[in-house]
């Protein structure tokens, strides 16, 4: 504990600067303070003993992935990422369709053990570094075994390279420590009732607690959110559920924190590769996007998202959507970084900039696909930065009606779709009421002013896909979504996503 609290301490003096110890000696608290108290309180109460890992994670430099540029020299990119070390994720995806099959009692028999698919993981990173050896030193041939190899190469396997990180001692024994901990912790794991099963899924709007923001503490507040619930609900398995063919994500393996070269100017004059928090890639994976539909972004910017999906080279249209002028500028630069044929793109309509507020958009079922990927209060952001943190005094009634907001966008969009369509529903907080509060809030909401109604769509058994890569929260604790957490040996997220139908 005491190490996690000298690292958590260390992290936010060095980001801060010389502003923040002044403020330290001084006694103040800052935005980030205020944000860090308020999740110690709300956080705290929410995941019980796991919190403090997640906290040292949330404290801790995050964790990229690789988009490779499919509008640049695609080949080279990946050949220099893999070079490097880097796993494409539709190998660890593979690799885990493999294992999932050997261990799914229905197909029992078919697939390979544990150890057989480790054996592949480690083959495929011993022949990335052969392969980068042999770039290196063309005359030692296929294994290179005589050739001294670059610090950077020497690695076997991951405990080895776990061991020779650049980061301080005090990280790797808080990332060890993080892994026993979270062993522990999922045996014993105890689901709070309160949020297990039902409780917090129910609230009311925050005009009702007008007036008491000021002294409702943040656990408290949300309790005011409560009320009953009456939708038809349905939840049902997603069916099915595949890595799009020309999409080239690349990552390295848990534990290893190495990092991305920064993009190279390709030979069109577009960027090489994006580099983006490996937990937004999920939202629009599981959008799954199919040829020629027509997509909503509506809360693009600044644009990581919407440009995975244009990625997939599957979109007839991708309207870009954001309220603020100045974020949507930003959008346009990216994507005139990153695609060649931005003007005939955009000229053709293929691709479409909006600026407005998502919850007045009024194309009533138009669309085959929406990603809602909400304002939210930013975990990551404001527990380590000062700057347009929503966490400061003066935004406090701005913070606490998020979730209205939020929810208003999202029953919006569920009036958008096309009926049979789908969205996926997003935020980068833990909190439950942003997350499943908001979904439970909207499907309501919807139901009772229009009469839709929507199907939530279980994706837990493709996430399991993923679990090579990321940490997510045990299922139990979710009521409508996925969570990937905050977890040093794969610092991702926090991503919260749920996917829903719009019945026909
Ligand atoms: C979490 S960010 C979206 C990140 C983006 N999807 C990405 O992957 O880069 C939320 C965005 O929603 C925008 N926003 C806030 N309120 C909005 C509203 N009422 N309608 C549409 N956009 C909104 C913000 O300007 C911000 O750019």
């Amino acid at each position: 504990m005491l190490i996690l609290r000298n690292i958590c301490w260390l992290q936010r003096r060095w980001k801060s600067g010389g502003k923040k110890r002044w403020n330290v000696l001084q006694n103040k608290k800052n935005n980030c303070d205020r944000a860090l108290e308020s999740f110690d309180d709300f956080y705290g109460s929410v995941y019980g003993g796991r919190w403090k890992n997640m906290r040292a994670a949330l404290l801790t430099r995050h964790k990229y992935i690789a988009m490779v540029n499919n509008f640049g020299d695609t080949e080279q990119t990946c050949s220099m990422l893999e070079t490097d070390g880097a796993i494409n994720m539709k190998s660890l995806i593979n690799l885990a369709q493999e294992r999932l099959q050997g261990t799914d009692p229905a197909l029992k028999g078919q697939g390979q053990n544990r150890y057989e698919i480790d054996d592949k993981l480690d083959a495929l990173l011993r022949k990335q570094q052969e392969r980068e050896v042999a770039s290196i030193y063309p005359s030692a041939g296929e294994g290179g075994a005589a050739v001294q190899m670059p610090q950077q190469l020497k690695y076997d396997n991951v405990e080895e390279k776990e061991e020779s990180q650049t980061e301080s001692p005090d990280f790797k024994q808080s990332l060890t420590k993080a892994l026993e901990e979270d062993v522990k912790l999922d045996e014993h794991r105890l689901v709070d009732p309160q949020f297990g099963t039902g409780g917090l899924y129910e609230y009311m709007p925050a005009h009702s607690i007008k007036g008491m923001e000021d002294w409702v503490a943040e656990s408290e507040h949300y309790k005011y959110y409560q009320t009953s619930a009456d939708f038809p609900l349905r939840i049902e398995p997603e069916t099915s559920f595949h890595f799009p063919e020309h999409l080239a994500l690349y990552t390295y393996e848990m534990g290893n924190c190495s990092d991305f070269k920064a993009p190279k100017k390709c030979l069109t004059g577009v960027s090489s590769h994006f580099l983006m928090d490996g937990a937004s890639t999920l939202p629009p994976l599981f959008l799954q996007v199919q040829p020629g539909e027509k997509v909503l972004d509506a809360c693009a910017s600044p644009g990581g998202k919407s440009l995975l999906l244009l990625q997939t080279l599957h979109l007839d249209q991708l309207v870009c959507n954001d309220i603020q002028e100045s974020r949507l500028n930003r959008l346009r630069r990216l994507m005139q970084e990153f695609l060649f044929d931005y003007k005939q793109r955009s000229a053709a309509r293929h691709l479409i900039f909006s600026q407005s507020d998502a919850r007045n958009l009024d194309e009533y079922e138009q669309y085959d696909k929406i990603l809602v990927d909400v304002p939210c209060t930013t975990d990551r952001h404001v527990v380590m930065e000062q700057d347009n943190n929503i966490f400061k005094p003066s935004r406090i009634k701005e913070r606490l009606r998020i979730p209205e907001l939020q929810a208003g966008i999202l029953t919006n969009c569920l009036r958008l779709l096309r009926p049979g369509g789908s969205l996926v529903y997003s935020t980068c907080s833990l909190s439950p009421i942003q997350n499943d509060g908001v979904v439970h809030m909207a499907l309501q909401k919807v139901f009772v002013e229009h009469g839709i109604t929507a199907t939530i769509k279980d994706l837990s058994r493709h996430t399991e896909l993923f679990s090579d890569i990321f940490k997510f929260e045990h299922p139990k604790g979710l009521k409508y979504g996925q969570m990937v957490i905050p977890y040093l040996p794969a610092n991702f997220g926090p991503m919260y996503f749920s996917k829903i139908t719009r019945n026909v």
